[in-house]
């Protein structure tokens, strides 16, 4: 991306940048529809992520709250899932995947379901782990479960939720998470002598609850590990914020607030918390005082928010395409440039379009995904 002399101007801080109207891509929106970042494994177009774990470890509260917006407390009503619940995330939702509830009680010996056909097109496993219930069990069956669905298929990602962690004090919980990795990694091990290649397996440890936004948090890191271009995607967001005077960036699935990426700084859950919380308010806000006649909902291209907190710390929105959002955070001060900040930011989500472009274009994208996140190809305005 580069302009010419004559289409730059300089703001009151003597920074150049160009006119942002002129960043529309070709004129056109970039919507976002028809494009899945996810990549499918089997023929359905669609990846498959899978819930297992015993019964009433809490699986289909987790499905529910996080992609039908079922509010934590409807969940104690749910009854046992008795058969396998295949529900599919795609509406209005930039990725789309199904998700797959197994019952608790299912066995996985007993011959009813064909595994080589749901282990053999699955892309993640999330095996849910009830913390406030003795956990032995939980264990072995997680145990045999990874060992079966690596052998039928070797590149699925495992996720282990330690879930219900609203009933524990911190130090039980970091106690827990300690004994449950430990437990779950040593009986792997022992595992090793019958299935050569165990050794690889890489287990991921999460703990969770649906009382607060934990359980977003660990789905977004579920849903990155099926996102090919996702290093692309933090590059880019790592020279957005280094650029523009940003502490933090989140790039959001607007509905299901999941975050597709965030730059490479940890992420801690105050502000994914806050983040997720502006989303709602304009969201709300929208939804009361946007235009009637968008029939893109509440979102459009031009859509931004900007909430100033009482701590000298400023939130600022923008919407990407119709299903995403970027979230920052940044110090008040920083955002006295915010000429800056929106010429990056319409960099970036041109940038952004090329990725997914690139790849809808390609039957295969190759796992690192495009080289666009390199400086040279991005041409972003420096805000110090
Ligand atoms: N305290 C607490 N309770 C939870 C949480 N998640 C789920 N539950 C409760 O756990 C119970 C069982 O939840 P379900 O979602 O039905 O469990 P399941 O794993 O789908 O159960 P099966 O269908 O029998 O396999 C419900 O009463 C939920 O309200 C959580 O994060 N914290």
């Amino acid at each position: 991306m580069s302009f010419s002399e004559q289409d730059v101007d300089e703001d009151e801080f003597g920074q150049s940048y160009e006119d942002p109207s002129k960043f529309e891509y070709n004129g056109e929106e970039f919507d976002g529809e028809d494009i899945n970042p996810l990549s499918p494994l089997d023929d359905s177009g669609k990846p498959r992520i899978i819930l297992m774990g015993l019964r009433r470890s809490g699986k289909s509260s987790i499905a529910k709250v996080v992609f039908q917006k079922m509010s934590p407390n409807e969940t104690l009503f749910l009854e046992s899932t008795n058969k396998i619940v295949k529900q599919e995330v795609d509406n209005s939702s930039f990725v789309q995947f199904q998700i797959w509830d197994f019952p608790g009680q299912i066995d996985l010996f007993d011959g009813s379901v064909d595994y080589s056909q749901v282990f053999g097109g699955c892309g993640a496993l999330i095996f849910v782990i009830d913390a406030q219930d003795d956990y032995m069990e939980a264990l072995n069956k997680l145990n045999t479960t990874v060992v079966k669905a690596y052998k039928i298929n070797a590149s699925i990602k495992f996720i282990v939720f330690i879930h219900k962690v609203d009933g524990l004090n911190e130090d039980t919980k970091m106690e827990t998470q300690r004994d449950i990795h430990q437990r779950a990694t040593d009986d792997l091990r022992d595992a090793f002598g019958s299935v050569p290649g165990l050794d690889k397996i890489h287990l991921s440890f999460h703990l969770t609850s649906i009382y607060d936004h934990s359980i977003f948090e660990a789905f977004s890191k579920v849903v990155q590990k099926l996102i090919l271009q996702l290093a692309t995607l933090e590059n880019l967001l790592d020279l957005l914020i280094s650029r523009s005077g940003i502490e933090k960036a989140f790039l959001f699935d607007v509905i299901s607030k999941i975050y597709v990426a965030t730059d490479c700084s940890p992420v801690d859950m105050q502000s994914y918390e806050l983040c997720c919380d502006m989303i709602d308010v304009v969201i709300d806000i929208a939804g009361i005082y946007g235009s009637e006649g968008n029939e893109n909902g509440p979102f459009d291209a031009s859509t931004s928010s900007i909430i100033k907190l009482n701590n000298g710390t400023v939130l600022y929105m923008r919407e990407v395409n119709k299903f995403l959002a970027l979230v920052c955070i940044l110090r008040e001060d920083n955002f006295e440039k915010q000429g800056v900040i929106d010429y990056n930011f319409l960099c970036f989500r041109n940038a952004i379009r090329q990725v997914f472009e690139l790849v809808s274009e390609e039957a295969q994208p190759t796992t690192n995904g495009p080289a666009l996140a390199e400086e040279e190809h991005l041409d972003l305005a420096n805000s110090s």
